[in-house]
């Protein structure tokens, strides 16, 4: 794992938003496109920002969610609302956002659609996560009832998944594609997430969520 502390969440927006982009450009030299796969939540707001003024080829971009919550997209708590506002705007508006919601019922039923919505996006070439303070990351919640099955070498691509700390119900990727991206990057802020994540380290996955891709990540951390 490798640690980048910025000396306040300004620079950790700017820093972040450069190495991102210098990742897109450089798969773009070599690929016809790129699969950037980013979290929701409250941390990434500034670094989508400042991201979205980037000069690349937004158009040859699939943006898509780590995990996202079973809500209509105008949903205060929407991700895909957040990513709209947030990264898809300005020269990043031209990206290609593969959905992780519909208007299905349930994830559940909603999955099977969503699913055919990915096919030809993995690898992943470029992978930012968020994390809880209870260690999940994506819909990767400790306990939550398909862990089990998210975190298996056999997972499908999406996992519905409902935790008692989720709120809503939420699809996720799996482990398996998550943990298959070609660059991974962690983005945490405060005291208090980076000793959770310290403690991280050495647990078991299943515990520990975040701890299945910290060993071949870039953390980026403010206080
Ligand atoms: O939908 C979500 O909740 C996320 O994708 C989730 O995995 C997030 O990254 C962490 O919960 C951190 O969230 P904060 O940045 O809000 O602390």
């Amino acid at each position: 794992m490798d640690f980048r502390a910025y000396p306040d969440r300004e620079m950790l927006a700017m820093g972040l938003a450069d190495a991102l982009a210098s990742c897109l450009r450089r798969c773009l030299t070599t690929h016809d496109s790129a699969s950037f796969c980013v979290p929701g939540g409250t941390s990434p707001g500034e670094t989508f920002a400042t991201l979205s003024g980037a000069d690349l080829e937004w158009d040859r971009v699939h943006v898509f969610l780590n995990d996202e919550r079973w809500v209509p997209e105008d949903h205060a708590r929407s991700n895909t609302k957040l990513l709209r506002e947030t990264l898809l705007t300005d020269k990043a508006a031209r990206a290609r956002l593969v959905p992780l919601v519909n208007d299905a019922p349930t994830p559940e039923e909603g999955i099977p659609a969503l699913e055919a919505g990915f096919e030809g996006r993995f690898p992943i070439s470029l992978l930012l996560l968020g994390m809880g303070t209870d260690m999940h990351t994506a819909s990767l919640f400790p306990g939550a009832d398909k862990l089990d099955l998210a975190m298996s070498n056999t997972a499908p691509v999406l996992v519905p998944m409902r935790a008692d700390t989720a709120g809503e119900p939420r699809v996720t990727l799996s482990r398996r594609v998550l943990a298959d991206a070609m660059d991974i990057h962690v983005l945490i802020m405060g005291d208090e997430k980076r000793a959770v994540l310290e403690d991280a380290r050495t647990r078991d996955p299943m515990q520990a969520p975040i701890a299945a891709f910290l060993r071949d990540a870039t953390v980026h951390w403010a206080p």
